[in-house]
């Protein structure tokens, strides 16, 4: 099974150069989207996971189901000025345009391990920015896992150390 083919690509959206990763016709077809949540869950089996973090929005429709699957905690990482308990922050770039994170500040127990969730690693600005929170907060970062992982933005260099788990792989 080749998730690739229930992705869509976009060119030029949001702005010229970018080639757009569309997952929702991969979450617009039940059994794919399962298949998919599935793939991921076997792929982090082995992986000692107390909570699953993942950043808004995108990383909620990965995050959520697999943690539902795996019966543990979901955490989200939102952007600044939605979650209305005390945050810690942190700023970042992307692939295209800048952005904040944010967490409450007691998510996370000091010591559980935490694997993080999103649908795609690009530059890795998202997916290093949680790292960055969840070790803020005394987690303990089992893994990353994502959908799809674009390879010409190496984003794993930003990730020494962690397992990166990825369904699906394009050049940029
Ligand atoms: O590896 P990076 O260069 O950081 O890019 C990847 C991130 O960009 C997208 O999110 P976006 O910020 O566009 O937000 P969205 O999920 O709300 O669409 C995507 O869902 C990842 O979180
Ligand atoms: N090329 C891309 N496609 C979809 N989502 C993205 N987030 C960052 N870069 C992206």
């Amino acid at each position: 099974m080749d998730f690739k083919d229930y992705i869509r690509v976009i060119p030029d959206f949001p702005q010229p150069g970018i080639s757009f990763k569309d997952i929702t016709t991969l979450l617009n077809d039940g059994e794919k989207y399962r298949l998919a949540i599935d793939e991921l869950k076997r792929r982090v089996a082995d992986l000692k996971i107390d909570l699953i973090a993942g950043p808004e929005a995108r990383g909620f429709v990965v995050g959520a189901p697999l943690a539902y699957a795996l019966g543990v905690g979901f955490v989200p990482i939102r952007k600044s000025g939605k979650l209305p308990y005390e945050t810690i922050e942190a700023g970042y770039d992307l692939e295209y345009g800048k952005d904040k994170l944010a967490m409450h500040k007691d998510a996370i127990k000091p010591g559980q391990n935490v694997l993080i969730a999103d649908d795609l690693l690009a530059t890795g600005g998202t997916i290093s920015t949680s790292v960055n929170l969840v070790r803020q907060l005394g987690g303990n970062v089992v893994g990353t896992a994502f959908l799809i992982e674009l390879g010409e933005l190496n984003g794993r260099a930003k990730l020494p150390g962690i397992e990166v788990i990825s369904l699906v792989h394009y050049d940029f």
